[in-house]
């Protein structure tokens, strides 16, 4: 069996990278477009700044499973952002689907339980390339009352903590949090877990459906792996220098305080 790599890009910058290059690596945009050929304009738009892309639910659902290989073939890294959260088999299967389109990263919500995180870690594992798994936590647009609403009796960051313990106990080393609570599960999981972020607000910038933000800087600071950011570089009325103030800022901490 030809051995397995991980298309997953090191979130720890080799060192002969410069701070702006190491950004640019750890800097994930969202193209949540509702068409294929925007969301491909505008990636071509930001290509000098941006590596990484996530296609989430609306452009995957518009679009099909080739908006993937698009973007890979011109040279970009993808973040597929299912959600997937079914019985274990059925999200087993979808692994095996997804994890042949070419994504370097794929998320599973962390409370689908522990059976179906494992099962899911277990179909990534036969793949000859696969993606890294990511557990969805606790959604940024959730706040406490929220999760009240929902049956949970607890504050986000402890309900991140037992979900990312599960995956961790399920064999999932990579997770998507808040990054209000990235410094707890930087604590929990340690220096080898890969902590995505989404809720990703440069200071001033329109917050709209998230509760549980941060400024890019707060988040590195606290131990954040890539840094999701969606609106506030796609509805910028100049994209490419929102991209680019999100980078020098990135730049900036990593060279202030490298957190890996
Ligand atoms: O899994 C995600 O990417 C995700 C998890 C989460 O808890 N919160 C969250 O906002 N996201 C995604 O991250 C992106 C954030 O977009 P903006 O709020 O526009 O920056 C969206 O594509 C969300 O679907």
């Amino acid at each position: 069996m030809a051995e397995q790599v991980t298309r997953k890009a090191a979130s720890e910058c080799q060192p002969e990278l410069s701070p702006y290059e190491c950004a640019r690596q750890r800097l994930i945009v969202a193209l949540d477009f509702s068409a294929a050929d925007s969301a491909l304009s505008f990636a071509d738009r930001l290509k000098d700044q941006c590596q990484w892309f996530k296609i989430g639910l609306e452009l995957f659902i518009a679009s099909g499973p080739a908006i993937v290989e698009r973007l890979v073939e011109r040279g970009h890294s993808v973040f597929l952002d299912l959600k997937l959260h079914d019985i274990p088999n059925t999200v087993a299967s979808a692994v095996r689907s997804a994890g042949s389109l070419g994504a370097s990263m794929l998320t599973i919500h962390a409370s689908g339980g522990p059976v179906m995180l494992a099962a899911a870690r277990e179909a990534a594992a036969k793949l000859p390339s696969p993606p890294q798994l990511l557990a969805v936590t606790v959604l940024t647009s959730m706040d406490e009352p929220q999760l009240a609403a929902t049956g949970i009796p607890r504050s986000p960051v402890e309900q991140v903590r037992l979900l990312a313990q599960t995956g961790l106990d399920s064999g999932i080393n990579g997770f998507v949090c808040s990054p209000q609570e990235a410094a707890a599960l930087r604590a929990l999981a340690g220096p080898s877990a890969t902590l995505v972020t989404p809720g990703i607000r440069p200071s001033g910038s329109e917050v709209g459906d998230q509760k549980r933000i941060a400024t890019p800087t707060s988040a590195l600071a606290d131990g954040a792996s890539y840094l999701v950011v969606g609106r506030p570089i796609t509805q910028a009325a100049q994209p490419e220098l929102a991209a680019e103030a999100i980078l020098l800022e990135i730049a900036e901490a990593l060279a202030i305080a490298p957190t890996e």
